[in-house]
Formats: C-alpha cells, structure tokens, sequence
C-alpha cells in the first residue's frame, strides 16, 4: 500500500526510508562530539550518501546544537533535516521548529516515554499526562511543518495496550511517523516484529503512516531487530554510520543497508544510498571523532574483504563468490586483499610473486615458500618488502655456497658461539666457533668452512619493515685483492641475515675470481 508522505510523496510499499541519527544519537556516545564545521561536513557527506532524513541534533541541548542544526538545514538540500524535541519539554519545540526553518524539507521529532519503569520513575508522570503530553506536543510541532515524528521511547518495553493509546494519540494529533525505539537494546527479532504487526493492526489510522523502528545495540541485536520490524511493518529504518551512538550504539547504516542489497531474495526492500560511498562516509566519521572501527566491522572494518588463510584465498583466487557474498568496490573499498601470513598457502603467495613481478620456477617457488612459512611463524605481519627480501635471497643462481642454518649463543657472561651449517659445492660442512660477539662468532665459522683472503669492508643492519618483529636487511662488503663486492641477506634473525650477505658477497667474489675479472671499485 502507498502512503502519501508530507515530504517524500507518495511512498511505496517496497522502499525504506533511511533516517540518520549520527550527529543526534551518534553523538550521544562519550567522546564522540563533533564541532559545527565536522557536523556540517558530515550531513553534506550523509546527504551525498543519499539518507532520506538527518537527524541533526537536539535543538534545545546548548546554543551549539541548535547553531549546527539551523546550520545544517542551510546547507542540505535533498534530505529531509530533522531537530529533536521532548514532547513535554518547555522550549524543546520552539527550538526545533526555529532551527530547522530553512530546511526545505524538515521534521520535528518529538518524544516521550512510554514504559511502565520510565513513566513512574524517570517522567514522574501518570500515563495519562503523557498521553496528554503526546497530543500536544505533535500539535504545537505541526505549528513548524506538516512533516512530525513521533517515538514512544522505551517503547519495546511498553505495556502493548497503552503502547496502543499511544501511538493512535500521536496519530490523531498530527504525527505522520511514529518511532517505536528499543531505547535500551532489550527486544529480539520475534518480539518486535510482532510489535510493528501488532500496532498496525490494531491502532486506528496507522495506515496512513510510517512506522518507523530504533535499535539499540546492547545485546548485538540492532540490525537483526531492525530487519525483523521492518518484517513487521516497520518503512523507516533509525541508524548511524559505523554503529556510533548511546552506551553500545546504534543499528550500522552500512550492515543494515548491505543486509538488504545482498539478500533482496528474502529482504525485498528498496531504498537510496550509494553503497560505493559507505566506506568513505565511515572513515570521515572516524577521522572527525578519531575512533577507528574494530578491524572485524562488517563492511567497513579493515579486515572485511581481507582473507589470510590459504584455503580461503585459493577459493577466492578461483572465483571470489566463494568467500566473498558482496564486491569490496560496492561499499567502497578497491579490492579484496589477500593478506600473506601464517595460515596461507600456495597459490596466495604464488599470486603475490607474480604481482610483484617475479617469475620463478615451481622449485624457486617451492624454496621461496619454505622460507616464507618460517619467516610468517616469526613475524605478525609479512609485507611485500619481506616476501621481495626473502624471495630476491632465494632467487640467486650460481651459487657455490649457501645458507643452511646457524644457532648462535650470545649475552654478556661468555664470549659469543656460532654453530653453523653451509652447503660448499653440494657437500655440508660444518665448524663451532667462539668470537667477540655473535656476528663475529659467525663471520669466523664462514671463514673457518671456507677460508678465503676477503676481508669485511662495510657491514650495515636496517629493517625491511616496521616493527621489532620485522626483517633485518643486511649488506656485507668484501675486499680482496682489489675486488670489491655487495652481498645482501634479509632474515627475521639479525645474525642469519647478516650470514646471508656474508655468503651471497663470498659467491659474487668467487664468480669474479672465476671470471679472472679486472679490479674494480665496487660489485
Ligand atoms: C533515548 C534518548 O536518546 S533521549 C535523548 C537523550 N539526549 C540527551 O539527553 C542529550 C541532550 N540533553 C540535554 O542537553 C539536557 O538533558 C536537556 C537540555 C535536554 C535537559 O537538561 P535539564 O533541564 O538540566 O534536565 P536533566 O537533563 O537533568 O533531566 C532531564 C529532564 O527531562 C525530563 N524529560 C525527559 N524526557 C522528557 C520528555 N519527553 N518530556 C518531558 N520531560 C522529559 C526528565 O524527566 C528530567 O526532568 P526533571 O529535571 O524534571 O527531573
Ligand atoms: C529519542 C529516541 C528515539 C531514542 O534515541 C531512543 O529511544 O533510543
Ligand atoms: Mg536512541
């Protein structure tokens, strides 16, 4: 059934009106206030994302609320610009009505309690003056636009028969919206859906209205209940970019909106956001408050198209569908990203090779992999610096001696020991070492396998990447009867890597001993 909507017209029966409470609600969380310059950039950023209605503050709060809603409803245009009121409050009203004038769609949203618990102990009042309450208050909100909500606040815990006199009071008295908020996160999907059904059925000229619905998010419950009163009847949805507001927050604009985009086959609604846009819409939020959602936030959350376990990303490598149930660029973000670590697998890491522009044989692969899982045990997190440092160790050829492993024991008490393992000419060779310190200890076993004239002319240790679990890079440079060469080694282990360069410059001397090349200044 269409409803004929003093702002919106004619409203179908598939749309839901997207009703934005960020800067009113959202707010309300501790820490999370904006200035007028962050509120204004957000309502135009909420307006572009295409919300039907922005709640942009409480008028009466402080002079500073009433300045950003009036100047919020200068500067929106499409959306409708909505001031919050108590509905017995004294000069509620009048300050919604006069902040909001210039919007050239706006509503004033007044409300009351209804429940048993908030009438007698928060209100003070008998139901009966908070009937009376409801029924002036939407009048005198009619004074200042056709378009008036109304919301029985703790609604989900009210007494369904006054909940009833309620809502047909709001009605009868100008109300072309009527809120039925779970103020305190209470309800489940059943009970409010019955609800919504219950309301609709029973209260004299609810077909003429929207019913709205307002999740809080103590129980995790938001978007599962908002889903469920829109099931109900509910054609209003009340919601906040990134879930921000009172004690756990709100319903997500971005779950509740994607919920219904991805399953159209079981949520048949319509409605106007520009999904692209979540993403940006969320960080600007997050930068104005400067609170970062969780990695795990659903569509917005870093991790929310990012895959690290092998099996997983094998699956979306083949057909993303797999693992994926929306596109990363329908919210917002460039691309799925497959994060290398610990629990990966081949054929990531064969993909992130290729997209560093490596190609190497399945046995370099093979190598390079081997030494990848050692390297994800050790570090939280493997960058693309890291796989290029141990790729470009693995990925030389000609080599006549390499790398097989080292333990090393060091500390202040004794001199420093080296046990190392290379591989000479296909054969293994071994020595145990003491030395002054436990580079020296290990620089002595090299020259104890493989004795050599070379002596060390620059030895330098920095960090491929961030963090005190990153890889070392080392550079080692030996001189020996006039040649000079570089060897580079990168290992989570400072003293492995610092053997790696050590053995990748003896190769690239005994390739130039080899060749019978000229003296020269530098490899
Ligand atoms: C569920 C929600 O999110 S409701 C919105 C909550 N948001 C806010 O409270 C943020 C803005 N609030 C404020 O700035 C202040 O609380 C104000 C300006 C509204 C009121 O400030 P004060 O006059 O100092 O009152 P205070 O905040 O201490 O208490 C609230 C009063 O409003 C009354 N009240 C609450 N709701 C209503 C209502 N719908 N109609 C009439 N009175 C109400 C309370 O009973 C209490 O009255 P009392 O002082 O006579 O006991
Ligand atoms: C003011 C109302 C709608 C509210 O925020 C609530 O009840 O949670
Ligand atoms: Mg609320």
């Amino acid at each position: 059934m269409t409803i004929n909507h003093p702002s919106f017209g004619p409203v179908a029966d598939d749309r839901v009106i997207i009703f934005d409470t960020t800067l009113r609600d959202g707010e309300q969380s501790p820490g999370f206030s904006m200035n007028l310059e962050e509120k204004i950039r957000m309502a135009k950023a909420l307006e572009a994302l295409g919300v039907d209605v922005i709640e942009a503050g409480f008028p009466v709060a402080s002079p500073g609320d009433f300045e950003s809603v009036q100047k919020i409803a200068e500067v929106v245009r499409e959306s409708v610009v909505c001031g919050l009121a108590r509905s017995g409050g004294k000069r509620d009203i009048e300050a919604a009505g006069e902040a909001i004038a210039r919007a050239p769609r706006r509503r004033i949203h007044n409300f009351i309690s209804t429940s048993p618990l908030h009438m007698k102990y928060k209100l003070r009042m008998e139901p009966e003056t908070v009937l009376e309450l409801i029924a002036e208050g939407n009048r005198a909100s009619r004074r200042y636009t056709d378009d008036v909500q109304w919301s029985a606040e703790d609604g989900s815990r009210t007494e369904p028969d006054f909940l009833c006199r309620c809502v047909e009071t709001a009605i009868r008295h100008g109300a072309t919206t009527i809120n039925i908020p779970d103020t305190v996160g209470f309800t489940t999907p059943e009970e409010l859906q019955a609800i919504f059904a219950m309301l609709r059925e029973r209260v004299p000229g609810a077909d003429g209205v929207i019913f709205s619905t307002h999740n809080h998010n103590d129980l995790g419950l938001g978007v599962a209940n908002t889903l469920a009163a829109v099931a109900g009847g509910a054609r209003q949805i009340e919601c906040t970019i990134n879930g921000i507001g009172e004690r756990a927050g709100n319903a997500a604009l971005e779950e509740i909106v994607m919920a219904i985009r991805t399953r159209r086959d079981r949520i048949p609604f319509v409605n106007r956001i520009d999904t692209p846009q979540l993403l940006s819409v969320s960080r600007l939020l997050a930068t104005i408050t400067g609170f970062d959602v969780q990695p795990n936030k659903a569509i917005v959350g870093r991790n929310a198209f990012a895959h690290e376990s092998g099996i997983h990303q094998d699956g979306i490598l083949k057909n993303a569908a797999t693992y994926e149930i929306m596109t990363p660029e329908s919210v917002g973000w460039s691309k799925t990203s497959l994060v290398l670590g610990k629990h990966s697998g081949r054929a990531a890491f064969r993909d992130k090779l290729r997209a560093l522009g490596y190609a190497l044989g399945d046995n370099k692969v093979q190598d390079a992999f081997e030494r990848f899982k050692v390297l994800a045990d050790q570090k939280k997190t493997v960058f693309d610096d890291d796989i290029r440092a141990l790729v470009d160790d693995e990925t030389r050829d000609h080599e006549r001696i390499r790398f097989v492993s080292l333990d090393v024991r060091a500390g202040s008490r004794r001199p420093a020991e080296a046990a190392l393992e290379l591989l000479v000419d296909g054969e293994i060779r071994k020595a145990e070492v003491t030395g002054n310190g436990p580079v020296d200890a290990a620089f002595t076993a090299i020259g104890t396998i493989f004795p050599h004239e070379a002596t060390l002319a620059l030895f330098s240790i920095g960090a491929v990447t961030e963090g005190t679990d990153a890889q070392a890079r080392t550079t080692v440079r030996l001189q020996e009867a006039g040649k000079m060469v570089d060897g580079q080694g990168a290992d989570a282990d400072t003293v492995v890597s610092a053997v790696r360069a050590y053995v990748h410059a003896l190769n690239k001397l005994l390739v130039k001993r080899e060749r019978g090349e000229p003296e020269a200044l530098s490899a």
